[in-house]
C-alpha cells in the first residue's frame, strides 16, 4: 500500500491565479493580472482547448500512418483528404474497439496497479511543497518495471504453445488508443472534480477558468485509496507502457522480417536502458518539473496514459513494419552513442541530487563542490534552504542534461533511416519540450530563489548550450 502523506490533508481554496507561494505550483498555470486580455484568453481558453481536442487526433493520426500508410505522414494525409465527412473521419482514425483491446487496457491498468500496491518498497520523501505539503512514497519502480517486461516474456512464450502472438497489440494499436483516451478522459474529469470537492492535500485550488483547471489539473499531490496518482499515471502506466510497446514492436519487426534486424534491434536497446535507468533513478523524478509543479490534470495526466503510449513509442511504431538494414559498424556506434548520451543525463541528474544530500561536502569531478546557498520561503513563512550546484554538468549551462537528453533520442531514431520523417519526430518534438520547460524551470527558480537564483545565472548564463542558446 501507498504510504499516506506525513502532512495531514487540509482545505485551501485560494484561487490557484493569485498564490503567493515560492514556486508558484499552485498558480504556475495563471497569470499576473497585467496579462493583455489576447494573451488572457488564449492562455486560460484557447490554449487548453486545443490541446484537449487536437492532442487525441495527433496520436491517432500517427497510428494510422505507422500502421496503414507505411510510414508516410504524405501517404496519410493523402488518405485523410479521401475521408468523406468528419463522420468517416472519425471512423478512419478512431475504429472501434474489439472486447480484446478492452481486455488489454484495463487487465493491464488492473496488474499495474496490483503490482504497485503489492510490491514492496522503501520510505521515502519528495520535496516541500509551496504551502509546506510533503508527500511520501514508496521506492518500487524498478522492481514493478522488471516484473512487468518479464511477465510479457512469459507471455510470450504461453502464447506461443498456442500459436498465438503478444503483436496482436500492435495490430490492434489503434483501437487500444482509442480506449485509452476514453479512460483518460474520464480519469481527467474525475481528477478535476476530486481536486475540488476531495482533496488529498492542501495543495489544490482553482483559476478563474474552468479549461484551464481541466488542462492543467486542480490538485498536485491527488491520491486515491492510498496510491499517489501521479505515481501511477507517469511512472506504473506511461513509462511500463513504453517499454511495454518497444517489446511488442520488436517482436512485430521480428515476425515481419522473419530475424531480428540490426536497426530495429539497436532502437530498442537505447530505449530499454534508457527506460530501465528512469526506474533505477525513479525517486529522483520525484523532484523534477512533472511531480513538484504540474498538477494532475490534462497536461501530466492524459499526457501520460495516452500521449506518451502513442507518441513516445514514434521510432518504435515505425520501426515495427519498416526497419532498414543497417550496417554493423554504424549500428555499434548509434548504440555507443545512445548509451553514453543515457549515462551523461543520468550523471547529471545524479550529481544535483548527490550534493544536497551531502550539503555541498562532497568532491565533483575532482574538486570541492561550487554550490550557492539559496533560501526560500514557504507561504507559511518559515525559510529554507536548497543547494544551487554551480560547478560539474551544473556549471557549463543552466540545464546542459538536456543535451544527452537529446542526443539519446536521435540515437533511437537514426536507425529509422533517411526514407521517412516519420522515425524523428518525437525528437523534434523533444526539442521543443525542453525549450519550453528551460524558460519554465528560469521562472520557476527565480520566483522561488529570487537574488540567488539571479547569481546561478549570472555565473552560469546559458540555458542548455554554452555560447548558443
Ligand atoms: N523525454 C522527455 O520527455 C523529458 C525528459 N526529461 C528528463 O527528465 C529529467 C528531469 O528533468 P526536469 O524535470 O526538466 O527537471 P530538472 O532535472 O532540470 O530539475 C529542475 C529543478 O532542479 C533544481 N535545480 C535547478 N538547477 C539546479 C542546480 N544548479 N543545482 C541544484 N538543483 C537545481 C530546481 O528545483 P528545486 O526547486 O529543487 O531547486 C529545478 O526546478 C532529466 O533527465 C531530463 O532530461 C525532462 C523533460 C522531458
Ligand atoms: C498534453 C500533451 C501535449 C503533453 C503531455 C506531456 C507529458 C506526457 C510529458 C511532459 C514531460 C514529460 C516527461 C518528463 C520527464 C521525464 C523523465 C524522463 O527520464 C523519462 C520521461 C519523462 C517521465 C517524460 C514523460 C512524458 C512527460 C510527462
Amino acid at each position: 500500500m501507498e504510504l499516506r502523506s506525513r502532512k495531514q490533508k487540509g482545505k485551501d481554496t485560494t484561487n490557484g491565479n493569485k498564490n503567493a507561494g515560492y514556486s508558484g505550483s499552485s498558480g504556475e498555470a495563471g497569470l499576473s493580472t497585467g496579462a493583455s486580455l489576447p494573451f488572457k484568453i488564449f492562455h486560460e481558453y484557447l490554449g487548453p482547448l486545443f490541446f484537449c481536442s487536437v492532442c487525441p487526433w495527433t496520436t491517432q493520426f500517427i497510428w494510422y500512418t505507422a500502421a496503414k500508410a507505411d510510414g508516410s505522414f504524405l501517404e496519410a494525409f493523402r488518405q485523410l483528404t479521401r475521408v468523406e465527412g468528419f463522420g468517416d473521419a472519425i471512423r478512419t482514425f478512431f475504429p472501434f474497439p474489439s472486447l480484446l483491446s478492452v481486455a488489454v487496457v484495463f487487465g493491464y491498468l488492473f496488474f499495474a496497479l496490483i503490482l504497485h500496491i503489492i510490491v514492496p518498497g522503501k520510505r521515502f520523501e519528495g520535496p516541500v511543497s509551496p504551502k509546506g505539503h510533503v508527500p511520501v512514497y514508496k521506492d518500487n519502480g524498478l522492481r514493478c518495471y522488471f516484473i512487468t517486461l518479464l511477465s510479457l516474456l512469459a507471455l510470450t512464450l504461453v502464447l506461443k504453445k498456442f500459436d498465438m502472438t503478444p503483436s496482436i497489440v500492435y495490430d490492434r494499436w489503434g483501437e487500444v488508443l482509442c480506449v485509452l483516451n476514453f479512460f483518460a478522459y474520464s480519469f481527467c474529469a474525475l481528477l478535476f472534480f476530486k481536486g475540488i470537492l476531495a482533496p488529498s492535500s492542501i495543495e489544490h485550488g482553482r483559476t478563474s477558468s474552468f479549461m484551464l483547471d481541466f488542462f492543467w489539473g486542480t490538485e498536485l499531490y491527488p491520491r486515491i485509496k492510498g496510491v499517489d496518482v501521479k505515481v501511477f499515471t507517469n511512472c506504473r502506466f506511461g513509462m511500463n507502457v513504453w517499454a511495454l510497446a518497444v517489446m511488442l514492436c520488436t517482436i512485430k519487426s521480428y515476425e515481419v522480417q522473419g530475424q531480428f534486424v540490426l536497426s530495429s534491434t539497436v532502437s530498442a536497446i537505447i530505449h530499454l536502458a534508457y527506460l530501465t535507468k528512469f526506474f533505477w533513478w525513479e525517486a529522483g523524478y520525484m523532484r523534477t518539473i512533472d511531480i513538484m509543479l504540474d498538477r494532475a490534470g490534462f497536461y501530466i495526466c492524459w499526457g501520460c496514459l495516452v500521449w506518451v503510449p502513442g507518441f513516445y513509442t514514434i521510432p518504435s511504431l515505425y520501426l515495427a513494419k519498416n526497419a532498414p538494414q543497417m550496417e554493423l559498424a554504424k549500428g555499434l556506434l548509434i548504440l555507443a552513442v545512445g548509451l553514453a548520451a543515457i549515462a551523461l543525463n543520468y550523471d547529471a541528474d545524479r550529481q544535483k541530487q548527490h550534493v544536497r544530500k551531502e550539503n555541498g561536502d562532497c568532491q565533483v569531478w575532482g574538486s570541492k563542490a561550487q554550490v550557492i546557498r539559496a533560501s526560500y520561503k514557504l507561504e507559511s513563512g518559515e525559510t529554507r534552504e536548497n543547494l544551487l550546484l554551480v560547478s560539474g554538468w551544473w556549471g557549463i549551462a543552466r540545464h546542459f542534461h538536456y543535451v544527452p537528453e537529446l542526443m539519446l533520442a536521435l540515437a533511437w531514431s537514426l536507425p529509422g533511416g533517411s526514407r521517412h520523417i516519420m522515425p524523428y519526430v518525437y525528437f523534434l518534438w523533444l526539442i521543443l519540450l525542453l525549450t519550453h520547460r528551460t524558460f519554465r524551470d528560469d521562472a520557476k527558480c527565480m520566483k522561488k530563489y529570487g537574488d540567488a537564483w539571479a547569481k546561478y545565472k549570472k555565473a552560469v548564463p546559458y540555458k542548455m548550450l554554452p555560447y548558443i542558446f
